[in-house]
């Protein structure tokens, strides 16, 4: 989150949950924390590096083909400026437009979070 705007990044056709918009972030690896999964992947994925950060919640979600564990976090503050690094489109929204956002099924939970943390 940056200036009350949230970045998504829209997930390509071929991945699970393809041409949808996700928060941006990925799998944690059997040798890292979630902690340094959360770095390693906005790294990775949009070129940031991410110096504040806090637990948002925790949540299971079972897709007729894979069952999904998220554990997600708010990120207040990072260096350097997002772009997509595997060529994936960013946006920023307000979390007033988040209700308009085609997310993954699982996300429903989320934004509804969002929107009662930081919603007017
Ligand atoms: N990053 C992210 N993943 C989400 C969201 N909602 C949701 O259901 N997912 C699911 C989709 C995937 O099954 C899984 C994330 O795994 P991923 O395949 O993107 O992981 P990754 O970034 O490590 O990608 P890869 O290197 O394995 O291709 O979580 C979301 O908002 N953000
Ligand atoms: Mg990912």
């Amino acid at each position: 989150m940056r200036d009350k705007q949230i970045l998504l990044a829209l997930r390509s056709a071929k991945q699970h949950q393809g041409g949808k918009w996700e928060f941006p972030g990925g799998k944690v690896e059997p040798s890292e924390s979630v902690q340094q999964a959360l770095l390693r992947e906005l790294h990775e994925e949009i070129g940031i590096n991410v110096t504040a950060s806090c637990a948002l919640m925790q949540l299971e979600y079972h897709y007729p083909e894979k069952t999904v564990q998220l554990d997600v976090w708010l990120v207040s503050e990072f260096t350097g400026e997002p772009q997509g690094r595997e060529g994936q489109p960013l946006r920023w929204v307000s979390v007033a437009e988040l209700g308009d956002i085609t997310f993954p099924d699982a996300n429903q939970p989320i934004v509804q979070r969002i929107v009662q943390q930081f919603g007017v």
